[in-house]
């Protein structure tokens, strides 16, 4: 599909065949991100990584994550400060049991202190903590907000000097307050002694949260990593946007899901009974032996891709996709929801049923090489974020289906599967439920 809005062009891939042209074979001419007008302004003038164009910068920010942040021994050691967040946030419903939730607001609460708390571990004190997460969320939300808003000057950008909206002097007070709080941060960080703050209290290289990690790399100075606290911010900023929004939405779809469909709900908590037990508590090792909760997510992330149109990329020149010719400077996106829901290639599209997921796990994952399926998008500039997503995500959902029922309130007949589709893609009505103790021993609520 091609559509000119304003003075642009925009190209949308509705088919595995073209995707994979877009994403694998000509991955080079896509792999820089088509800029909106806020970006610029809200990524330090794109030092970060999701907006950084491709080039030396974006390569040393990625194997940065991959190999320091994102890699498994980094995250199994942060596995106390996640397993920390949950049993808090089960605690948190234990006293709000029989009362009705609204469930995308307290998982993102918990997605948030998740990721905070792995970005700077125990930097903050518990009180700072608390306010300063609860500023944070709502500074992020106003950035969101502004995101969804549409900007005159991406449609006419010789317009965007002029910030006919207000935009983007919105976006940059926001950036100053991001900047003050991470500027205290790390002051914070710098004046701790070593081992103070750290999830064990050793001083183990990979129990170190991610802000040890990356003050590291800025004071040893290695010319061949130019890695500073601009870029460290910028970083902090991608994290916190792209990791709990995304996250804490595909929890709230896959209890919406699951409540929807009642025999799926009962099949997902038999096995986390069976796998887990019942005077007993969910934990990370368990995740591998829950082949059907996975099902569940990823038929969750097939129907409802929280970026269903991935995130747009920018033609570098001028190249043939499908046939067509598409000029220098198109912006163009792959239509990930409309792939997913296709006839053609998946069997009773509109269906939600997780055990078309249950054959052997090597044929369908999330690493993008299946072009039918490519919720956290293909190629280079694929989510870096999966192996924090696999974790966090099926975690956090096994939880809250083991630890509680989940009742609609009364006068609410069925769940509102509804969304709003734009570049995020989201649940039009709340799902509020009413999350009732399914374990016998109290003490597991602790
Ligand atoms: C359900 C969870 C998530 C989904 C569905 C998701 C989806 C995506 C998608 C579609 C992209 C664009 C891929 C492309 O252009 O081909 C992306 C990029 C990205 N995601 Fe995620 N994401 C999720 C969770 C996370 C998490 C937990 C993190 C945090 C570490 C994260 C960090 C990023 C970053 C930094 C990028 C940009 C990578 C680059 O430009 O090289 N994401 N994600």
């Amino acid at each position: 599909m091609r559509l000119h809005l304003g003075t642009r062009l925009w190209i949308v891939l509705s088919s595995p065949s073209v995707a994979k042209e877009f994403l694998k074979d000509h991955d080079i001419i896509y792999a820089t991100r088509d800029m909106l007008a806020v970006t610029q302004t809200g990524s330090y003038g794109r030092q970060d990584m999701v907006w950084a164009p491709y080039g030396n910068h974006w390569r040393m920010m990625r194997k940065l994550c991959v190999r320091e942040l994102l890699s498994n021994a980094r995250l199994d050691a942060l596995y106390g400060l996640r397993q920390r967040e949950v049993r808090s946030m089960v605690s948190r419903l234990y006293l709000k049991r029989g009362v009705a939730i609204n469930v995308a607001e307290d998982v993102m609460l918990i997605m948030f202190n998740i990721v905070t708390s792995m970005l700077w571990g125990g930097t903050l004190e518990e009180g700072s903590r608390a306010r300063i997460t609860m500023e944070f969320r709502q500074a992020m939300n106003k950035i969101v907000n502004i995101l969804a808003t549409p900007n005159v000057s991406d449609f006419f950008p010789a317009l965007a000097k002029l910030d006919l909206q207000g935009i983007d002097r919105q976006v940059k007070k926001l950036i100053s307050w991001f900047d003050q709080l991470f500027e205290y941060i790390i002051q914070q960080r710098r004046k701790m002694v070593p081992g103070e703050g750290e999830v064990s209290g050793t001083e183990k290289e990979s129990s170190k949260d991610f802000l040890q990690v990356l003050l590291k790399i800025i004071d040893e100075a290695n010319p061949k990593i130019p890695f500073n606290e601009t870029h460290l911010k910028g970083l902090y900023l991608d994290m916190m946007g792209a990791g709990t929004e995304t996250s804490s939405s595909t929890v709230e779809w896959a209890m919406a899901e699951l409540m929807k469909h009642p025999e799926k709900l009962k099949k997902t908590q038999q096995e986390l009974d069976q796998v887990v037990g019942t005077n007993n508590i969910v934990e990370e090792s368990h995740l591998p032996k829950l082949h059907y909760l996975n099902a569940v997510l990823k038929e969750v992330l097939r129907l409802h891709p929280v970026a269903p149109l991935l995130v747009p990329r920018h033609a570098s020149e001028t190249c043939i996709l499908g046939g067509y010719l598409v000029p220098e400077g198109a912006k163009v996106m792959v239509n990930a929801w409309a792939i997913q829901r296709d006839p053609e290639y998946w069997e009773e599209p509109l269906e939600f049923r997780p055990e078309r997921f249950l054959v052997p796990s090597s044929e369908w994952d999330y690493n993008g090489k299946d072009f039918r399926y490519i919720p956290f998008g293909s190629g280079r500039r694929i989510c870096v974020g999966i192996p924090m997503a696999e974790r966090m995500i099926p975690y956090l959902l096994g939880t809250l289906l083991h630890s509680f029922e989940w009742e609609l309130p009364e006068g609410v007949i069925e769940v509102d599967l509804s969304d709003c589709f734009g570049l995020e893609l989201k649940k039009k009505v709340a799902l509020v439920a009413i999350p009732k103790p399914r374990l016998s021993d109290p003490r597991l609520y602790d």
